[in-house]
Order: structure tokens, then C-alpha cells, then sequence
């Protein structure tokens, strides 16, 4: 029987990849509910064929009100990509992050106590493990929580609540963590679209501090590849750590995107730092990759070439 998905944040950069993805390669049914908020853009044609096995619902998963109204049936999954994403927004302003992030993961606990769905996949992030020195070796699902701002923070106590419901109520829950994505519909905000779209329009690329921190970056469909895999194969209960293996300096990534273009360094700006600013992030992945047998195809070189195009294409 066709499996129906309730997806939470599928108009945001990687829920919107996940759906495209799962219309492809699945027969799913798929309801995306999102808020829409200024990174909730992706909201795009879905083509005629694929039509009947998807709907859109705009939805506050923080409002048990508006929340309590998408269960007109009841869902096979809730996978939850919703949240407040941005570290910078984060110390600037962290109410949001409380509000989505603790309180919207809270509600959707609560709905699948009461038997709205069969299964709840959290998707959380490498920064609730906190920063790595250079020579550490990569989390593990084992590694502590040690999140470091108030972004990480709040991914940190959703996760902390997913497990409580499966230790207090056995909830079936799934964790998934995963380092730095990449790739179409991102929000110009992040890293590697903000230096895309500042050099293809000719403006600085602002590299905070040193520019020598480390982030483990991943294609986005190889991320939603795998959280598929863990829909379809995952144990109850488990968390998986999810990472491409490509630890690059912040440098490095802007001179390889730099270099794709054809542009000159002379763009990069150092500016001060990011406050809290983590160090390192590694993933080890080898939980998800010898249980259920994913690995990252795409290279980050590949990757970035797919992204630089779509941002062209996007006519930016
Ligand atoms: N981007 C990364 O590198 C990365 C890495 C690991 C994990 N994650 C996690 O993956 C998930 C998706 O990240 P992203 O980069 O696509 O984020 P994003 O900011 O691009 O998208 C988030 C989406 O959530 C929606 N949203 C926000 N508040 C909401 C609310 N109260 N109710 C309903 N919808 C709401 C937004 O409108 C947006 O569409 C997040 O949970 C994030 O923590 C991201
Ligand atoms: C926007 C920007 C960033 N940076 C630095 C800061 C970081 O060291 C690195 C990447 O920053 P970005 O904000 O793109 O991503 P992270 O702070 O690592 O967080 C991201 O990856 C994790 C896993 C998530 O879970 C987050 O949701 C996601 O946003 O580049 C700069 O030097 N200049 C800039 O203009």
C-alpha cells in the first residue's frame, strides 16, 4: 500500500530537495506542511503527473491549532525538517529557534502519542555535538551533546525530546544528523550560495575570522538519499550520523567556488567573527553506511558544479 508522508518544512532548501526526491523514486503520498517564512521559498511547480499524490498546507507546527488541522487522516511517517536553520540568526535574535525548533518538534511528539502517525523521523544537524580540534576524531553517535549556540541548542533539546518519548512512552522515533549541506534552493544566507550569488554579481564575500574553520560538507540529494534509507531500513529508536567525508577549511571552499567561476580572490573580504564560532565539524557515518549500506556519491567538486548551475539558471 502507497505509504502517505507528513513532511514539515518542505518549502525550505533540503525538505523541498527530499520531496522532489521521494516523487521520483517513490510511489509515496506526500503532505508538506510549512510556515512559509522568509526561508520557506520553495514552494515550486509539482508536475501534473505527480499532482494526485501531493498537497500543500500552510501550517505553524509550533500552533497545536493549526497543527491539530492536517490530521484529517492518519500519516504512515512525520519526518521533520521545519525549523529555524541559520547560526547568525540565531545570536542575533533567539526566540524563533525556542519557538520552532523546541515547541513545533514538542507538538508533533504529542500528535504521534496520540496516534496520528506510525513513525517520526527528526532531522537534526553534527552542531548539537559541538566543535572538534584539529586532531579529533569525527562524531560518532555516541559523542556527547555539547551544542555550542543557540541555533544548535535548540536542535539539541528537540533531540533530547525525541528521545525522552522513546525511552518514556516508545514512541517510535528516528534521529538523523548530518553535516553541512549544499546544492539548489538554498537560501543565499549560507556559505556556498552566498558566495555563488555575491561573485556571479561582482560584491565582496565576507570570510569570518581566520577563515580556517572546518565544516564536513554534503550534496543535498545524497542527504535525502540517505534519510530515505533510514525511512525504508532504519531501527526504531537509532540515531544516524550522516556526513559526505569532505572537511574543507571555509577558505578552501570560497577558492574552489571561486575558482568554478572563473573569479578573482580579490572578492574575499575577512570580517569579524562569528560569536561561539565552532571550530570543526566531522562526521563519522559508519553506522549508516555498514547497517544500511548508504554512502555519498556525489563529490564535492561535482556538487558544486550542479549548484553554480542551478543559481545560473535561477537567473541570478
Ligand atoms: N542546512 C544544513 O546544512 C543542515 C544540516 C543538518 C541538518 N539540518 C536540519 O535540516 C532541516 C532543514 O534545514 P534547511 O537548511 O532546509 O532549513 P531552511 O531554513 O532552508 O528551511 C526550513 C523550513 O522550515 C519552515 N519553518 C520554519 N518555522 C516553521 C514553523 N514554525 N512551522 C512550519 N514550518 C516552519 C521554513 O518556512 C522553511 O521552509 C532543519 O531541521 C535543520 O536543522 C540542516
Ligand atoms: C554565511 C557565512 C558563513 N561563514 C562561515 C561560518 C561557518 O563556519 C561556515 C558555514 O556557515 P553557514 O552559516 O553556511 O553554516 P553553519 O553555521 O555551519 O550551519 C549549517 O550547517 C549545519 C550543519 C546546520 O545544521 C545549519 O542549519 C546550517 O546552516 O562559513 C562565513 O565565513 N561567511 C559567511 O558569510
Amino acid at each position: 500500500m502507497t505509504k502517505h508522508l507528513l513532511i514539515t518544512g518542505g518549502a525550505g532548501f533540503i525538505g523541498s530537495n527530499f520531496i522532489f526526491y521521494l516523487l521520483n523514486h517513490t510511489d509515496y503520498s506526500i503532505t508538506n506542511i510549512d510556515l512559509l517564512t522568509y526561508a520557506g521559498k520553495n514552494i515550486e511547480i509539482i508536475p501534473q503527473a505527480q499532482k494526485s499524490r501531493y498537497r500543500f498546507i500552510k501550517c505553524d507546527i509550533s500552533d497545536p491549532d493549526q497543527l491539530s488541522k492536517v490530521f484529517d487522516q492518519k500519516y504512515d511517517v512525520i519526518i521533520n525538517f521545519a525549523a529555524e536553520s541559520h547560526v547568525d540568526r540565531s545570536i542575533q535574535q533567539a526566540h524563533p529557534f525556542i519557538y520552532t525548533n523546541i515547541n513545533g518538534t514538542f507538538n508533533l511528539l504529542e500528535a504521534v502519542l496520540s496516534g496520528k502517525a506510525s513513525k517520526f523521523i527528526q532531522i537534526s544537524t553534527d552542531e548539537v555535538y559541538g566543535s572538534l580540534e584539529p586532531n579529533d576524531p569525527p562524531f560518532t553517535e555516541k559523542t556527547p551533546l555539547a551544542p555550542n549556540n543557540p541555533y544548535s541548542a535548540s536542535k539539541a533539546s528537540a533531540d533530547l525530546l525525541v528521545r525522552a518519548y522513546y525511552k518514556t512512552h516508545q514512541l517510535p522515533i528516528m534521529i538523523t544528523r548530518c553535516s553541512n549541506n549544499f546544492g539548489p534552493r538554498q537560501h543565499p544566507e549560507k556559505l556556498i550560495p552566498k558566495v555563488i550569488t555575491n561573485a556571479l554579481n561582482h560584491e565582496v564575500i565576507p570570510l569570518y575570522g581566520d577563515g580556517l574553520n572546518i565544516r564536513d560538507w554534503i550534496y543535498v540529494e545524497d542527504h535525502c538519499r540517505a534519510v530515505h534509507m533510514v525511512l525504508e531500513k532504519g531501527t526504531i529508536g537509532e540515531i544516524y550520523n550522516i556526513g559526505g567525508s569532505e572537511e574543507l577549511t571555509n577558505k578552501q571552499v570560497i577558492q574552489l567556488v571561486l575558482q568554478q567561476l572563473g573569479k578573482d580572490e580579490g572578492l574575499i573580504k575577512h570580517i569579524e567573527d562569528r560569536k561561539g564560532h565552532d571550530r570543526r565539524y566531522a562526521m563519522n557515518s559508519s553506522k549508516i553506511r555498514n547497517e544500511l549500506g548508504w554512502k555519498p556519491i556525489t563529490s564535492f567538486s561535482e556538487g558544486i558544479q550542479k549548484t553554480i548551475e542551478w543559481y545560473k539558471d535561477k537567473g541570478i
